[in-house]
């Protein structure tokens, strides 16, 4: 695969719509997904967010993990009406760690610019990522405050290293200077929603919901 590598500090992308990459499991998809990309949106000005339904969280055990086509189809459901779009694109590309999806999303939507968006248990983890320096020095990223999590991730070792590039939420908006590596940390009202809550309440949600054919969730194609 080529790389997509940026020089630390280059201007990305200087064109096209502003999009915020939500990468998940989606098992299944709830309000709290749909409440963060919606401030993420007003807080950073993106024009739309995606959110990556993840075929398998390379870090995450199978066990318990729906098929991919409920959790799409709960993320579908969770996104309507709103500029939040879900796909599989994940499975499309044959890519299952982050550095390789981003690496084929920038090749696809050169005009579009990413910024790469995460609650702030995924940024405790951070450093256990495939090539997580390189993912950072491809995107932005913003990271949401999340109830529980923010000890573990303001001491964690990707904090440590990309906390010398933080930025405010204001200087990436309207994508004025649009660079990587980047880190803007977001605090918007906290929203303690999880899928394992939603499991515990409900194991057996995948069964009922109506689950329509994957290629509906690979829409991406037609965006320019
Ligand atoms: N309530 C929330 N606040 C902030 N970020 C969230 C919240 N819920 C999910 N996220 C973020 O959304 C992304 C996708 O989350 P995911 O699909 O794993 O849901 P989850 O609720 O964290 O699931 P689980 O409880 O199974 O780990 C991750 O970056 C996660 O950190
Ligand atoms: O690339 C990796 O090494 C990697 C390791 C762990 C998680 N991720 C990605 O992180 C995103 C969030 O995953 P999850 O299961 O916490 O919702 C999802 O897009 C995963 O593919 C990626």
């Amino acid at each position: 695969m080529a790389s997509a590598r940026h020089r630390p500090g280059a201007p990305l992308n200087r064109r096209g719509p502003l999009t915020g990459l939500l990468g998940g499991s989606f098992n299944p998809a709830h309000g709290g997904h749909r409440r963060i990309s919606r401030f993420v949106i007003d807080a950073l000005t993106l024009d739309e967010v995606w959110w990556l339904v993840s075929p398998g969280n390379p870090l995450k055990p199978k066990a318990g993990m729906a098929p991919l086509s409920a959790r799409l189809a709960s993320a579908q459901r969770r996104a309507r009406g709103s500029r939040i779009r879900a796909s599989a694109m994940e499975r499309e590309f044959g890519t299952r760690y982050t550095v390789e999806t981003l690496a084929a999303i920038l090749r696809r939507w050169p005009k579009r610019r990413f910024i790469w968006l995460m609650g702030s248990d995924n940024l405790a983890q951070f450093h256990q990522w495939k090539d997580w320096r390189r993912i950072a020095r491809m995107v932005p990223i913003a990271v949401i405050a999340r109830p529980g999590y923010e000890g573990d991730a303001m001491a964690s070792p990707a904090m440590a290293w990309l906390g010398r590039y933080r930025r405010s939420a204001a200087s990436l908006s309207h994508g004025c200077d649009w660079s990587a590596p980047a880190l803007v940390l977001l605090r918007f009202d906290p929203d303690p929603r999880s899928a394992t809550a939603i499991r515990r309440a409900d194991p057996s949600w995948a069964s009922r919901i109506p689950t329509p054919s994957l290629r509906d969730g690979v829409t991406h194609r037609r965006v320019t």
